[in-house]
């Protein structure tokens, strides 16, 4: 292994993976301004090292680089880095972290888990959601067309409908107002993805106060809680009613499932797990939308190589469908390609180390922050050729690379005990999406803008985006 110990330590200081020097109080914090976390991060572990140690604040913090190192905390020891790193906003948010992703690992978390993976985020429910998003997707079909020849903001577009897509996914028709649900998640998010300075030092609880987040989550929480205890509150009454049988067939959505008397979930646990999926779907399905339409923008030989085959499969029918979805085969090529360069988590999320321990002869302390960049490891150029070029090429006919965390240059979805759930359920969405997008328009761009000036920098937040809005021009297909 090319970095190993340089220096001979007493026996009594334990062996940390490298890093920069640390400052007193604030320890490596300045290290990260300058460019985008995961950018920082990369160059920083070029200069020390695929296993770095930084301190943040107070906090003991361990980036991972490499797949070989990914593999050594996802796979090899995946049971002590299970946990998450506690943080304010899950805290309020998320009813004291009784969510999914910010669980912590044990009991609670591994119920909750189950539950997700086989009832709520099945092959089978994803399946039964078939016509929430005909339904969603032909309205965004429509909106487009209607500004046939003129700058359509996709970003925002494909906000909307991803985020109508899991609203109704949760609450089905029992809710009468999706969008002042999305309002308030969107609110409560904001506040949430600021830098909170009492989660680097959470020994001095007088700094929560003084950052002025806490209040601000309190008051965000308090509204999202009120609009969703009430979207409960009518499934209760339409199941009663349904019992009595005055109502209508009570039809599955998320909150039905979770709702079921077997569970015994209490209703804080289950706001707190809508949250979650809601947080965890919405933005990421959308930004990977946008990113393969921009880099086809940008790459036309791989828009029209696009078009061809999804006009080709759908020809005959005159209309693009979830179950020819197989076949799309290049198409599916760019998704992957999209995730490979634009995770939209390209730091995942963070794992706790839950116990003290040894990687490759460095020590790991107990409650370290584990933070691995899945992004660099994408663009490991040990791993990839042309590491920056977008080239779907690369998986078609490559078996070998899925989503499930088996290959560790490729963890877009994480992987391990971890890893996201709600995998099927986000490329469902994500390729039908791209499919009809394809298959319905031309595209180009406006101002008379050349494709290879389309800027790709990039924005932070809860998933890193194109910094600005893709405006696209609409050309109607007309087979
Ligand atoms: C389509 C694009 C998506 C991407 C790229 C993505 C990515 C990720 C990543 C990187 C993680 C952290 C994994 C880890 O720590 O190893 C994660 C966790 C999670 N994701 Fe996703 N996700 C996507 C879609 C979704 C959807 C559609 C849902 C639900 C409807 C979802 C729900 C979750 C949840 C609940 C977790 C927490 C899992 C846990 O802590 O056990 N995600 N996702």
């Amino acid at each position: 292994m090319a970095h190993k110990i340089m220096t001979k330590k007493s026996a009594s200081s334990p062996n940390l993976p490298p890093g920069p020097w640390k400052l007193p109080i604030i320890g490596n914090i300045h290290n990260l301004i300058g460019s985008l976390p995961h950018r920082r991060l990369r160059d920083l572990s070029s200069k020390y090292g695929p296993l770095m140690h930084l301190k943040l604040g107070e906090v003991s913090t361990i980036v991972v680089s490499s797949p070989e190192y990914a593999k050594e905390v996802l796979k090899t020891h995946d049971l002590i880095f299970a946990s998450r790193p506690p943080i304010l906003a899950s805290k309020i948010l998320s009813y004291d972290s009784r969510g999914m992703s910010f669980a912590p690992y044990g009991d609670y978390y591994r119920q909750m888990r189950k539950i997700c993976t086989l009832e709520l985020l099945s092959s089978k429910r994803v399946q039964s959601f078939q016509p929430i998003r005909v339904e969603e997707l032909t309205k965004l079909i429509k909106r487009i067309a209607s500004k046939e020849g003129s700058p359509t903001n996709l970003t925002k577009e494909m906000h909307t409908t991803s985020s109508m897509i899991i609203s109704r996914t949760a609450f089905g028709n029992k809710c009468r107002d999706h969008q002042k649900f999305i309002s308030a998640v969107k609110e409560a998010t904001e506040a949430a993805g600021g830098f909170d300075l009492g989660d680097l030092y959470p020994s001095a609880e007088w700094l929560q106060h003084i950052s002025g987040l806490k209040p601000k989550l309190e008051k965000s929480h308090q509204q999202t809680d009120r609009i969703i205890q009430s979207i409960i509150n009518e499934h209760r009454e339409a199941k009663s009613s349904a019992t009595e049988g005055q109502g209508e067939e009570v039809e599955d959505d998320l909150v039905d499932v979770l709702m079921k008397e077997r569970f015994g979930l209490s209703d804080d646990s289950i706001k707190a797990v809508i949250l979650d999926l809601y947080g965890g779907g919405t933005e990421t399905t959308s930004t990977i939308i946008t990113w393969a339409m921009a880099e086809m923008i940008k790459n036309p030989r791989i828009m029209k190589k696009v078009q061809a085959e999804v006009r080709e499969v759908y020809g005959k029918e005159g209309q693009a469908n979830e179950s020819d979805m197989n076949n799309l085969k290049y198409l599916k090529s760019v998704v992957k390609e999209t995730l490979r360069l634009h995770p939209p988590g390209p730091l995942l999320l963070p794992r706790q180390c839950g116990q003290a321990c040894e990687i490759k002869g460095y020590h790991i302390p107990v409650k370290s922050k584990i933070i691995v960049n899945a992004w660099a490891v994408g663009r490991d150029p040990n791993y990839w050729t042309e590491a920056e070029r977008f080239y779907p090429e690369r998986f078609i006919d490559n078996n070998t690379i899925d989503y499930h965390g088996n290959s560790f240059e490729y963890i877009p979805f994480g992987a391990g005990r971890r890893i996201c759930p709600g995998i099927t359920f986000g490329l469902t969405s994500v390729e039908f999406a791209l499919a009809l997008l394809m298959y319905h328009f031309d595209w180009k761009l406006p101002n008379g803008m050349k494709n290879e000036d389309l800027d790709m920098s990039e924005a932070f937040g809860v998933s890193v985006s194109l910094k600005d809005d893709l405006y696209l021009i609409p050309i109607t297909f007309h087979p």
